[in-house]
């Protein structure tokens, strides 16, 4: 922002101040930190009027979040004590000024993998042998309840085939805003956004890539989505695949490994060859998610639809001496996670008191206390 001259009236600081209150919604930073206010000055133009001029400039021309800002400014502006007009002059940065932005986002620092081996954020990998075992409706809910308890989480949807994180989260047809080089991730619930399905054309067209094509999104979205400082990223990968798990223990060594599975015996043995895979990369297998477990009757009793004990069961195969593998939960099934997913409304915040929901937030809570994976990590320490 233009510093106010010395001479400023007490009301124009006080219009400074209240502008360092707006939050830009897709950097979650003070538009002011992000050079994103020109002029602002109050001036009395009459004995009953004064007027707050601000002038607004927005990163790029018709950038998603303009209206929000736009509104917060209003709101900033009218609120300083005495003001009774606001004018809000709305441009675009120059080529310069987005330049200097996206330089002081990356903090400096050249363009290159955010989630590297300084970085602080943990990182887990959802993965699971086969299609259709609720993975993508956990990993939404699971980013969702780990924001409420106050993380800052991202969630980047790599799930090619079934890409449908923005759609669980209620933000289908949400497409990222562009500044230069740098890819600003939406936010829904109060989770970083990015997934395929933002960018492949709306007709529908199914997606079919071959393991090179995706290790080279998967790192695009390391390099120039925009995160910030995050303190979990949660990985919604396609199912299966060893060519994923290849790429993720080449570019994010330190990402763990949680595997869901259904009760089913079938689902639990593809489960454990998943979790197989990912420890032949390196990584870490930290636990089993068991979803669709039994259905609750009125009477009060459950019925098992797909069976019970697939996920202790492959969480017992996943463990070997040196390193146990927990059942991190068993979630029943629930017509309200179902529904809440068709609709984007996450139940962990919908329907929080639904047994799914509790289930869910319980592997947030552990989660969320968990330190960062050592693997890839350079620990500072020499051999003297
Ligand atoms: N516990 C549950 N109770 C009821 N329905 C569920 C439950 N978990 C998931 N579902 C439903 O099952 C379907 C498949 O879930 P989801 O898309 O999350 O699976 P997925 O493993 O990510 O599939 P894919 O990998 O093929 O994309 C969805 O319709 C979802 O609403």
């Amino acid at each position: 922002m233009t510093v106010p001259p010395a001479e400023a009236s007490d009301q124009t600081l006080a219009l400074g101040r209240a502008l360092t209150r707006v939050i830009d919604p897709e950097i979650r930073k003070p538009i002011t930190e992000l050079n994103m206010i020109g002029a602002a000055s109050v001036i009395a133009i009459s004995a009953t009027e004064t007027v707050a001029t601000v002038d607004l400039k927005l990163t790029i021309v018709g950038c998603p979040a303009a209206q929000t800002i736009e509104r917060d400014v209003r709101e900033a502006a009218a609120s300083v004590p005495g003001v009774t007009d606001v004018v809000v002059n709305v441009g675009v940065m120059t080529r310069a000024e987005r330049d200097a932005l996206t330089e002081k986002l990356r903090g400096g620092r050249a363009r290159t993998q955010q989630f590297g081996p300084e970085s602080l954020t943990r990182i887990y990998a959802i993965t699971s042998g086969k299609g259709g075992v609720g993975k993508s409706t956990l990993t939404a809910n699971l980013g969702v309840a780990l924001a409420a308890r106050g993380l800052r989480v991202g969630i980047v949807d790599a799930d090619v085939f079934g890409f449908s994180i923005p759609g669980l989260l209620g933000i289908a047809g949400t497409k990222p805003t562009q500044v230069n080089d740098m890819i600003l991730p939406p936010v829904a619930h109060d989770v970083k956004v990015i997934s395929i399905g933002m960018f492949v054309d709306t007709t529908g067209t199914a997606v079919a890539w071959r393991g090179p094509m995706l290790h080279r999104t998967i790192s695009q979205f390391l390099t120039d989505v925009y995160f910030g400082d995050l303190d979990i990223l949660l990985l919604d990968l396609p199912p299966g695949t060893g060519d994923v798990a290849i790429s993720i223990g080449q570019l994010l060594p330190q990402a763990e490994v949680l595997v869901v599975t259904t009760p089913q015996p079938a689902a639990a043995d593809v489960a454990e060859r998943s979790g197989l895979v990912a420890r032949q990369t390196g990584q870490k297998v930290i636990g089993v998610i068991e979803n669709m477990a039994g259905l609750l009757q009125s009477d009060g009793t459950m019925l098992d639809i797909f069976g019970r004990g697939g996920g202790a069961d492959a969480a017992a195969r996943l463990s070997t001496p040196e390193e146990q593998v927990p059942l991190l939960a068993s979630i029943p099934l629930s017509i309200a996670l179902r529904e809440g997913g068709d609709v984007g409304a996450p139940i962990v915040l919908s329907s929080p008191l639904d047994p799914a929901a509790v289930a869910i937030a319980g592997v947030a809570a552990q989660l969320a206390v968990r330190a960062r994976g050592l693997a890839g990590r350079k620990l500072g320490l020499s051999v003297t």
